[in-house]
């Protein structure tokens, strides 16, 4: 049987969806955290792009996050039966992205005075707007966010909340009943549970 290791920060953002993936198709991986301030320096040339996540898996090195968790969601089947269905998915996944991009261009500015305007442009507008299109797309989804069923868009979705939130400097599904379905759904589904029961509390 494969043997996976995941190897990340000790933070949930990019590498959960791909936890919860494995969670989620019962896979037996090794959850390895690398201390960003001790540690990261000498890890970062080992990695291909210079990036983490990364997983291994029998001795193949994968990275960038959404090509690992597109693998892992065709291998433990919470991807699309048809091009067409894929289409779906990846549409979703990449309207949460684009959301994560608007954030992480806020939260990760250097210059203070940019930094500030880029918050008050993000609360006034991008985040609502963001917030109801998704919100929109769960309610038409019967609580998914594609296919009206179970897929890598709602893992990826829930796998990123708590980062969206704490960049969002909001709860992002606090007022968004649709988008709080789809947690409550991925968050009770097997294996996911487990996994959220026991990860650590680290967004
Ligand atoms: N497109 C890449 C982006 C990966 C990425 O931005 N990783 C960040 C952590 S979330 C990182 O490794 N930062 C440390 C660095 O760049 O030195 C992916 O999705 O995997």
């Amino acid at each position: 049987m494969t043997k996976y290791t995941l190897t990340y920060f000790d933070v949930e953002a990019l590498g959960e969806p791909i936890r919860m993936l494995l969670s989620y198709g019962n896979l037996d991986f090794t959850d390895n955290r690398i201390d960003y301030e001790k540690d990261w320096a000498k890890f970062k040339t080992a990695m291909p792009m210079g990036q983490v996540p990364i997983l291994e898996a029998d001795g193949k090195v994968m990275y960038q996050s959404l090509a690992i968790s597109r693998y892992l969601a065709r291998l433990v089947g919470l991807y699309g039966e048809n091009p067409l269905e894929d289409y779906e998915i990846d549409n979703a996944v990449d309207n949460i992205n684009d959301f994560r991009a608007k954030l992480a261009g806020a939260q990760y500015e250097q210059n203070a005075v940019a930094k500030e305007e880029k918050f008050k442009l993000l609360k006034a507008e991008t985040i609502p707007y963001f917030l109801e299109k998704l919100d929109a797309i769960a309610a038409e989804n019967d609580g998914h966010f594609a296919l009206k069923k179970f897929t890598l868009a709602d893992v990826y979705f829930t796998g990123m909340s708590n980062y969206l939130s704490l960049m969002a400097q909001q709860d992002i599904t606090a007022n968004y009943q649709n988008l709080k379905k789809v947690v409550e759904n991925t968050i009770a589904t097997p294996g996911i549970k487990e996994w959220v029961e026991k990860r650590p509390k680290k967004v």
